[in-house]
C-alpha cells in the first residue's frame, strides 16, 4: 500500500484525516457483550478490549485470523557517544538472526499464529549523531515513514510493530524527553544494559540533543532525534490506522515513536493498545503520558515487538469469547 504522502506536512494531513472507530460496531458490540452468558463484567477487560477491537473493524462480532508481526531495524550515529552496551554490528547481526527465524520475536510471531515481516532500513547508513546535528533530513525522515507504511498488509487484521537497532533507547529517551517534556535524567534507562557511568553519560547525550533540536513540533522531534526504525513504526502505525487494523504497542522505543503521533494529532493512537510494560525505567512513564495500561507486564526489555506479540494471545482470547460465546438466549441459561 503506497503512503499517501510526501512531506512531514502530508504525512500530518494524513494523520488529521484518519478514520475514527465505527460507532454502529462499537454499540452492537456493547449490546452483544452484555447478553453472552457470563455476569456482568466477568471478563474484566477482555470485554472492553474486544468492543473496542469490534469498533474499529467495523464488525459486532469480528474474529482475529491475520496477525502481522513488523520489525524495522536502524542505525544510529549517537552510538558513537558510548550510549549502548553493544557495538552497532549487532543491528544488522540480529536482522540475519530475525531473517533466519533465530530471534525470540521469530518464536512469538509462531506461538501466536502471525506472519513476520522484517526492514532493515539503511544500515550501512546510520542516522546522523543528534549531539552534532539533526538525525536525518526531511527526505530521509519521510522516506522511513513511506517505507513503514508500506510494510503494512492491508489484509491483517491486527498489527505489532517492533524494531531492532542498537542505540535506540537513547534516540527513544530524547524523542520521549523532546515530545513530552520533564528531564533527560527521567527519560533515560539501561537499554541493553549500560553501567552507572554509562547511564550518566546517556543522559547528558539526551539532554544536549534535546536541548540543540529545541521544537514544539513532534515530527521535527522524530526526524532530529529520532532513528529510521522509529519514523517506520509511526509510518505503520499511521497505516495501520488508514486500514481500520488495530495495532499493539510494544516497549519504550515503539512507544516514543508512537507517542510521536498522539503528540502531533489528538486520538492519532486511539486504535492502539499497549502490549506490554517494558523494564527500561522510562516505560511505566511514557504509558502514562500515552493514558494506555498495559496489558502485560512480566520484565521484558527486549523490543523486537516481542511484548506486543505475547499480547495478540490475549486479544485473541478476548475476541474469540466476545464473538463465540453463545447468549442466555441461545445456550437456555437464565439471566440473573
Ligand atoms: O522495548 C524495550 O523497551 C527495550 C528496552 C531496552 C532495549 N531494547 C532493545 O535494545 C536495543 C537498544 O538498546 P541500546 O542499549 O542499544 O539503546 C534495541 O534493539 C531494542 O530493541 C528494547
Ligand atoms: C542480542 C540483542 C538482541 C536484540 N533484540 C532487540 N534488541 C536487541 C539487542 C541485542 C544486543
Amino acid at each position: 500500500m503506497q503512503a499517501p504522502f510526501t512531506t512531514l506536512s502530508e504525512f500530518r494531513e494524513t494523520l488529521a484525516k484518519a478514520p475514527e472507530s465505527h460507532a454502529t460496531a462499537f454499540q452492537g458490540a456493547q449490546d452483544r457483550n452484555s447478553q453472552l452468558t457470563k455476569p456482568p463484567g466477568a471478563l474484566g477487560r477482555l470485554e472492553d478490549l474486544a468492543i473496542w477491537y469490534a469498533g474499529w473493524r467495523g464488525n459486532p462480532k469480528p474474529q482475529i485470523n491475520a496477525p502481522q508481526v513488523v520489525i524495522f531495524a536502524g542505525n544510529h550515529g549517537v552510538c558513537a557517544q558510548g550510549v549502548s552496551a553493544f557495538p552497532p554490528e549487532v543491528t544488522e547481526q540480529m536482522v540475519a538472526n530475525f531473517e533466519h527465524g533465530g530471534a525470540a520475536i521469530n518464536q512469538l510471531s509462531k506461538a501466536f499464529g502471525a506472519t513476520m515481516n522484517v526492514h532493515a532500513l539503511s544500515l550501512d547508513t546510520p542516522t546522523a549523531d543528534f549531539t552534532q546535528a539533526p538525525a536525518m533530513t526531511e527526505a530521509e525522515v519521510v522516506s522511513a515513514l513511506q517505507i513503514g507504511w508500506a510494510a503494512v498488509d492491508p489484509a491483517s487484521d491486527l498489527l505489532v510493530t517492533g524494531e531492532m537497532g542498537i542505540g535506540n533507547t537513547t534516540s527513544a529517551a530524547a524523542v520521549a524527553a523532546a515530545v513530552l517534556g520533564g528531564d533527560a535524567a527521567d527519560w533515560t534507562g539501561r537499554g541493553t544494559g549500560v553501567d552507572d557511568a554509562g547511564l550518566a553519560r546517556k543522559a547528558e547525550v539526551v539532554a544536549k540533543g534535546v536541548a540543540l533540536h529545541a521544537s514544539s513540533d513532534p515530527l521535527e522531534a522524530l526526524r532530529c532525534l529520532g532513528g529510521r526504525e522509529l519514523a517506520a513504526m509511526a509510518g505503520a502505525i499511521a497505516a495501520a490506522r488508514h486500514c481500520r487494523i488495530p495495532v499493539i504497542l510494544d516497549g519504550f522505543i515503539c512507544c516514543a515513536a508512537a507517542a510521536t503521533l498522539a503528540k502531533a494529532v489528538d486520538g492519532a493512537l486511539d486504535h492502539a493498545v499497549a502490549g506490554h510494560q517494558s523494564a527500561e525505567a522510562a516505560h511505566a512513564r511514557l504509558l502514562t503520558a500515552l493514558g494506555k495500561e498495559p496489558l502485560l507486564s512480566l520484565g521484558l526489555r527486549l523490543g523486537e515487538g516481542s511484548g506486543a506479540a505475547l499480547a495478540i494471545g490475549i486479544l485473541k482470547g478476548a475476541v474469540a469469547c466476545h464473538s463465540g460465546m453463545l447468549t442466555f438466549a441461545e445456550a437456555g441459561v437464565s439471566a440473573g
